[in-house]
């Protein structure tokens, strides 16, 4: 059943700053398109440094006092928090969904995420552990204490901005820290509504800061500062790599999670049905735009024919269309952008020699006259060298590759910048502890697809990032440590 597809009413949205909406000084405001139809769906400041420092004065002044609060007090009103987010759910994925061009389901899932992603922060409030250790001094004793860091800058990419956004404030607020959000241009709306949430709950002025603008001038800002103790950012590389530069100048704790190119290695003892429904939805889930999405699919020549046959019979029965029709299983890229680059990665790979099996274009139709889509599509006649291979798509885009041996495939699924996921299919237990010594990612799935746990560690090797995120170890780097020598 289709949800109110009738246009919504464009939503004019300030700056959250100490509390209060305000305008930026520049008076610049950029509209929020719609990847479904290009229409404006809200309209956002243009902060820049001014609001920058505006911003983080205020997160400074409000950390102060609320990391005196004991863990399970700042918990608590996190709680309330998490709890008002999922009371909005029908108004926030149906934002989301507009705003990202997402599937209105996997947005009704985001907005759960990002209350689970707080609410599993708020667990960890009592296992704020330190350690006490016998100095080598006599009469002495050693104290090692995880205290917050102060200010967090929070910056987010489009693909799924309101769970990112979520996964960052949760821990640093539970940690005793103030934080300034920073979301993406492209998909800052549901994001912003964060704000009128975090004043119904009653979370103290300036210790959720909200701002727009763009992120090489506000972002950089923000980065720059040295109010900013810690610098959290999930986005590309390059904008990683940019962010990490800047943050060195005053050494800032800094927390990458940025591309990925993750193989799926389907070896011939797999479970062949399993691993064409974990590998196709690992490829189209959120149109592709996922870090830990099947970016490239290593089939062993044994099993190809029978699995190809099955996976394609999926692909070809994909809907593509308007995200809020619940019959739809595939909705738009999020941007003019993203649709250019699927265009170039398509006839990249046909110069270099490759097959187009399906797909490979804008979809033809009146409902996709406007808008940003692009058909699922799949590539064979593929070779480790050609730049499908290598270049993350970040969409509906799947190169398909034969493989023979152990060996073979491990060298050619390690050739690769980035080492963020990986997903591997095979019964076989001495096949899935090699791929474990042998794969170089920091997640990988077996005899599953994608999709990480709150519990975990979603962390990348290479230029996938640095730091990692979720989990224990997540959490762990919104604290500073402070060691104490006490003698008596
Ligand atoms: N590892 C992971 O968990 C994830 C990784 N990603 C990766 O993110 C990419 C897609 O997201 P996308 O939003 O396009 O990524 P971008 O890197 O373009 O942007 C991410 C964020 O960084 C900001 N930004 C860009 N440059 C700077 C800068 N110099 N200083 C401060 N902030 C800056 C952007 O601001 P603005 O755009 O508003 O100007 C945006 O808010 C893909 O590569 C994908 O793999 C996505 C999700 C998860
Ligand atoms: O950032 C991503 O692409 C993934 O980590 C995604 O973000 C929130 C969801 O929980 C994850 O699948």
């Amino acid at each position: 059943m289709s949800e109110t597809l009738a246009a919504a009413e464009v939503k004019n949205y300030d700056l959250f700053i100490d509390g209060k909406w305000i305008k930026a000084t520049s008076g610049e405001t950029e509209n929020v398109l719609s990847p479904i139809n290009e229409d404006v769906v809200g309209v956002v400041q243009m902060g820049a440094e001014h609001e920058a420092e505006l911003a983080l004065q205020a997160a400074e002044r409000a950390q102060k006092e609320w990391k005196k609060l004991p863990s399970i007090e700042r918990a608590n009103l996190m709680r309330k928090f998490a709890a008002e987010i999922r009371a909005n759910k029908p108004y926030l994925s149906n934002l989301l969904s507009r705003e990202q061009g997402k599937l209105i389901s996997v947005a009704e899932m985001e907005v759960e995420v990002t209350a689970t992603f707080i609410e599993y922060a708020c667990d960890g409030a009592r296992s704020i552990e330190g350690d006490i250790m016998p100095s080598s001094n006599p009469k002495e004793q050693i104290w090692i204490q995880k205290i917050p860091r102060g200010v967090i800058v929070a910056i987010t990419a489009w693909n799924f901005p309101l769970a990112l956004a979520g996964r960052k404030i949760g821990p640093a607020l539970v940690a005793g820290n103030a934080i300034v959000v920073k979301p993406t241009q492209e998909t800052p709306l549901a994001t912003l509504e964060l704000g009128f949430i975090a004043e119904k709950v009653g979370i103290p002025a300036g210790l959720i800061n909200i701002v727009t603008g763009k992120g090489r001038v506000l972002g950089n800002a923000l980065v720059a500062n040295p109010i900013t103790k810690m610098v959290t950012m999930t986005g590309s590389t390059p904008a990683g790599q940019q962010i990490f530069k800047t943050a060195s100048e005053h050494l800032a704790h800094v927390q990458l999670e940025l591309g990925g190119k993750a193989p799926a290695i389907v070896f011939p003892d797999a479970d062949i049905d399993l691993a064409v429904d974990a590998c196709f939805n690992s490829r189209f889930d959120n149109c592709g735009q996922v870090c830990t999405c099947n970016e490239r699919m290593y089939v062993h020549e044994a099993i190809y024919d029978v699995f190809m046959e099955r996976f394609m019979e999926k692909v070809k029965a994909i809907k593509v269309g308007n995200p809020l029709d619940r019959s739809v299983t595939m909705g738009p890229k999020v941007n003019a952008s993203e649709v250019r680059n699927m265009e170039h990665l398509v006839a990249k790979s046909i110069e270099e020699g490759a097959t187009i099996a399906t797909g490979g274009k804008k979809p033809e139709g009146a409902e996709f006259q406007k808008g940003f889509w692009f058909e699922p599509t799949i590539i064979t006649d593929v070779t480790q060298d050609m730049t499908i291979v290598h270049e993350e798509s970040f969409g509906p885009i799947l190169p398909v590759l034969k493989f023979k041996e152990y060996d073979e495939v491990v060298e050619n699924a390690n050739d690769c910048e980035f080492g963020l996921a990986a997903m591997v299919f095979t019964r076989d237990i001495n096949t899935i502890m090699s791929l474990n010594d042998d794969l170089e990612f920091g997640e990988i799935y077996v005899n599953r697809g994608h999709g990480e746990q709150h519990q975990g560690f979603h962390n990348g090797y290479k230029l996938s990032g640095t730091g990692g995120e979720d989990g224990k170890y997540g959490f762990e780097q919104y604290m500073e440590k402070k060691t104490f020598y006490v003698k008596y």
